[in-house]
């Protein structure tokens, strides 16, 4: 019996699973350190997740992809992080991107875009934030303006994942200033399209060996480009981030597990003061609490997947996944570089990478303090409903 609980996985899960063990062993986890170190975006990872079928797993069948469920793609993800977190953000991009359209698409977008990206291994970034408003999405200040029987889309979108590397983007845009969420509407736009040009990249902490850039648009889109009408966009992208922190929240265990392995390796051969580490107890208990938490946020990411698979809801408890395994991880980590002492602390070491890949996961899809604000509103809800009933 292993100390960590290991999800019980229909044979679709485990067999995608086994595809990114295999993948994840032979050409992630030997080029992690150098893309890290190079701040490279790893288009031969990339290629690889492509040939595959991992790179569009998530697309449904009948649009050329593998049509796989949430939790097969969540075991990819914590396998895929547990060799090179950066590629499991890349897959994660992927998906939070082609969401969108996945879910309020027309037959005509889904058929031209969707079956693009699958057919020509191509992404779409999803491009939401702004410099002034990444936790307050309704605040954004990108505008859409009817002009010639289209759009005129014109403002900047900040740390877009995939940004300079995607064939499309998903962008939000103000159509009434002063309206808040009520005039946010969705469009399709071309990466090449004229007025469409990608800024700087990040040079970032962690997640090294993905993008995010600052998205500069002034540029005209039709009617049919509008996935989502005024007044309808925000909640379709809330949509698409309760799965995304889902994905995030397998992402954290794999960081985690990959922080905890390497930690309890060592202290378990390495010997203070006539004793293994892992003897003594600062560092045996810490390692124990690690191992449970780590246990209970598998049980809660698979669970919450296994859920939204079955039709139900997950807002609540996909906020509740996000913050538990993101901030489990963050002591993961912790512990990986205490437990390595000077070792953990110089590069190259997969603890002092993990430390830095891993604090991403409290910040992107909404922080630790919006998966609280969201948690906070719900028992203020339930509960003051229930009085007044
Ligand atoms: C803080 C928020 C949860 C809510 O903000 P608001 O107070 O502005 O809006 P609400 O009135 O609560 O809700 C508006 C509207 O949406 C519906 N709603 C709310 N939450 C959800 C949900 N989780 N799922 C589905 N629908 C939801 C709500 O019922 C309202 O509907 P009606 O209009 O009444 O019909 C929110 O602003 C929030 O979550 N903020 C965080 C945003 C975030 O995660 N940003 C990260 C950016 S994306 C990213 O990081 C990707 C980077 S990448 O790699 O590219």
């Amino acid at each position: 019996m292993a100390i960590i609980w290991d999800p019980p996985l229909t044979e679709e899960a485990r067999s995608w699973r086994d595809i990114a063990r295999r993948l994840a062993h032979d050409q992630l986890a030997p080029l992690a350190a150098e893309i890290d170190r190079d701040q490279r975006y790893p288009h031969e990872n990339v290629q690889a997740l492509h040939e595959s079928g991992i790179g569009s797993m998530f697309i449904p069948k009948e649009y050329g992809g593998g049509g796989a469920s949430l939790v097969a793609f969540c075991a990819v993800i914590e396998e895929l992080a547990r060799a090179c977190a950066s590629t499991s953000g890349i897959v994660a991009t992927l998906q939070l991107g082609a969401l969108p359209l996945l879910r309020a698409g027309t037959c005509a977008q889904k058929d031209t875009y969707i079956r693009s990206i699958v057919a020509r291994r191509e992404s779409i970034s999803f491009a939401l934030s702004e410099r002034e408003a990444g936790s307050d999405p309704s605040n954004m200040q990108t505008l859409a303006v009817p002009e010639n029987g289209g759009w005129r889309l014109r403002g900047e979108k900040r740390w877009i994942g995939g940004g300079g590397e995607c064939a499309y983007y998903v962008v939000f845009a103000q159509t009434e200033p002063g309206k808040g969420r009520a005039g946010i509407a969705a469009f399709i736009v071309s990466a090449n399209a004229d007025g469409v040009r990608d800024d700087a990249r990040e040079d970032k902490m962690g997640m090294r060996g993905t993008v995010n850039t600052t998205v500069v648009l002034d540029t005209w889109v039709p009617d049919e480009s509008m996935i989502a009408a005024p007044g309808k966009a925000l909640k379709l992208a809330l949509e698409a981030l309760n799965v995304g922190r889902v994905v995030v929240a397998a992402q954290s265990n794999g960081i985690a597990l990959a922080a905890f392995t390497a930690a309890a390796r060592r202290a378990a051969v390495r010997t203070t003061f006539g004793q293994h580490l892992v003897d003594h107890q600062g560092i045996g208990f810490k390692l124990s609490d690690v191992a449970t938490r780590l246990s209970a946020g598998r049980m809660l990411a698979y669970e919450t997947a296994r859920s939204f698979d079955t039709g139900q809801d997950v807002a609540l408890i996909g906020a509740q996944a996000k913050l538990f395994c993101s901030e489990a991880a963050h002591d993961a980590v912790d512990i990986g570089v205490q437990v390595f002492g000077g070792e953990g602390f110089v590069k190259p070491s997969l603890v002092e990478r993990l430390y830095r890949d891993q604090r991403a996961t409290e910040i992107y899809e909404g922080t630790s303090e919006i998966q609280r604000l969201v948690l906070a509103r719900a028992i203020h809800a339930e509960f003051n409903n229930e009085e007044q009933a």
